[in-house]
């Protein structure tokens, strides 16, 4: 792994170089996808790379796991709380909805998990555009491939350097990179509601989908979530559909 880490970062320094920015930030949740590019963006960039740990509604543990990760790799970072933003978008958007007594309830659990990513987006993107940096995401294969992030939310990023590591992957380049054992350790959550988990929700594991990716034998239940997963999210790893240009087509 040590050579990927320093073609990681040779990687993010053309990268830049090319966009004619200054550096990098990411938003540091104390999962592991977010720490392994916090410690990558720190060493392409000393003094330009910045994590921003972004509570809104989550766990004081949370918070605390990305202030370890701050400590352990020397990242420059900010802390941006946008509980009580969030908070107040969303009842808004509910209330409006509600006068017209069209409020799907089922969807209430979905709709807010997916503005708090949103959110986040959007606070990545006002920071970066301060700093003329780039915003750097941290979805890995096995997310990209299960459509497993919220579209413009997470998924909304201008450069994504874990996209070919399956999770395990992830996990090597972090042990290599010294992270801290109890960051590789935790269970692996969105952290968009109470004891969320991306296994329990998905249905399927990361072993299982990093297998399936590595071309092993996985169950057919299991292959059948994953290739679901895939169809069903083909939309956000493809650019908005357009009409053909009806200047030049007429349909019959
Ligand atoms: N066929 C189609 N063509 C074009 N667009 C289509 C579409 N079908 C839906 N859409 C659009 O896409 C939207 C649904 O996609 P989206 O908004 O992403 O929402 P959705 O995929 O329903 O939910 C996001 C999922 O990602 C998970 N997540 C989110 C964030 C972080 C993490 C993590 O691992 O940390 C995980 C989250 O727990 C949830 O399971 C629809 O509201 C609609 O606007
Ligand atoms: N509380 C938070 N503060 C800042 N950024 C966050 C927060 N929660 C989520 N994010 C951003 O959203 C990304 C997607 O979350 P995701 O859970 O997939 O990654 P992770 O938390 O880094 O790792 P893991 O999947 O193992 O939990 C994070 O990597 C991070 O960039
Ligand atoms: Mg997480």
């Amino acid at each position: 792994m040590d050579q990927h880490i320093k073609q990681l970062t040779q990687w993010l320094k053309e990268t830049v170089k090319e966009s004619k920015t200054n550096g990098l930030v990411v938003g540091l949740s104390g999962g592991i996808d977010s720490t392994v590019v916090a410690y990558l963006i720190k060493r392409a960039f000393k003094d330009d790379s910045l994590g921003v740990i972004m509570p809104c509604k989550s766990t004081e543990a949370d918070a605390e796991d990305a202030e370890l990760v701050v400590e352990g790799s020397g990242i420059n970072h900010l802390t941006i709380n946008l509980t009580d933003q969030h908070d107040a978008l969303f009842n808004n958007i509910k209330q409006q909805i509600e006068k017209n007594g069209e409020w799907n309830e089922d969807k209430q659990q979905l709709a807010d998990a997916n503005l708090r990513a949103r959110l986040r987006m959007s606070t990545l993107y006002t920071i970066a555009t301060n700093y003329n940096y780039l915003v750097v995401g941290t979805d890995n294969q096995a997310e990209w491939y299960t459509g497993y992030f919220t579209k413009y939310g997470d998924g909304g990023v201008d450069l994504a350097p874990l996209l070919h590591y399956t999770k395990s992957e992830v996990r090597e380049l972090a042990r290599t990179l010294g992270v801290p054992e109890q960051i590789i350790k935790k269970a692996p959550s969105a952290g968009l509601w109470h004891g969320q988990t991306d296994e329990e929700e998905m249905g399927v594991s990361y072993n299982s989908i990093d297998a399936f990716l590595n071309g092993e034998t996985v169950s057919d239940e299991d292959a059948e979530i994953i290739e679901s997963m895939h169809q069903r999210t083909a939309h956000k790893r493809a650019l908005p559909k357009s009409p053909p240009d009806f200047h030049h087509f007429t349909l019959e």
